[in-house]
């Protein structure tokens, strides 16, 4: 079977994709997404960034957000990737899109395909140690576990690939490039009023 080819640019004619880079806190979100978004040419959203300075505060303090917190956090995300995507052709957003009912939010706001790069670990002492080195970051390490326990599998309806979150970051973009690339979306499954303005 010959390779999938790697995905270039979106086409200008061809429907608007969005992409999600999924995981707890340390999953290596950021880092993926930015290469992804570098190689995809288009525009990365990293998630950090769409938090309220009350839900920054609040994670600094080493509380874990809850549902309340996240909700309008996840409808700016989405908002940011529609437009994005509507310009140019696709986006791509790092968030940690713990829960089902976070990714079908996310998938609804969207208004098109949204693909999710989930980034695994079978190792949480790998994670605890990245985020233990990281210091310029508001994320305590001891927030972790919460994020592990309120991290939901995906469900077989998903459109998602899972990636082992400790292999190497060159080793990760190139599957989930190759993934992306056999999973672009066809123009028929995009909503009329998702199209890129004419
Ligand atoms: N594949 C990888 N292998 C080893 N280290 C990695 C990998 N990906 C990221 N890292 C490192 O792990 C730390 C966390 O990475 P990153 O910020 O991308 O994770 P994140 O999931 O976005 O975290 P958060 O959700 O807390 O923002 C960084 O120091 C980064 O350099
Ligand atoms: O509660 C969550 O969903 C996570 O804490 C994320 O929203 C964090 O922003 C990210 O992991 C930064 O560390």
């Amino acid at each position: 079977m010959p390779p999938s080819p790697e995905p270039t640019p979106n086409q200008a004619d061809a429907p608007p994709y969005a992409l999600i880079v999924m995981g707890v806190s340390g999953s290596g979100k950021s880092t993926l997404g930015a290469e992804l978004a570098r190689r995809l040419r288009c525009a990365f959203l990293e998630g950090d960034a769409f938090h309220s300075a009350d839900s920054v505060a609040k994670m600094r303090s080493g509380q874990p957000l809850d549902d309340q917190d996240r909700w309008p956090w996840l409808d700016r995300i989405a908002a940011g990737l529609r437009n994005a995507a509507r310009t140019d052709g696709t986006a791509v957003a790092a968030c940690s899109a713990l829960k089902r009912v976070y990714r079908d939010r996310l998938a609804e706001a969207v208004g098109m395909p949204l693909l999710f790069v989930f980034l695994d670990t079978k190792d949480s002492g790998e994670l605890a140690r990245r985020l233990a080195h990281r210091t310029e970051h508001y994320m305590p390490a001891s927030l972790l576990a919460s994020q592990l326990d309120t991290l939901e599998e995906l469900g077989p309806d998903e459109r998602a690939v899972t990636l082992d979150a400790e292999d190497a970051p060159d080793r990760l973009c190139a599957e989930a490039l190759a993934w992306i690339g056999h999973e672009m979306p066809s123009a028929a499954e995009i909503p009329a009023d998702a199209r890129p303005r004419s």
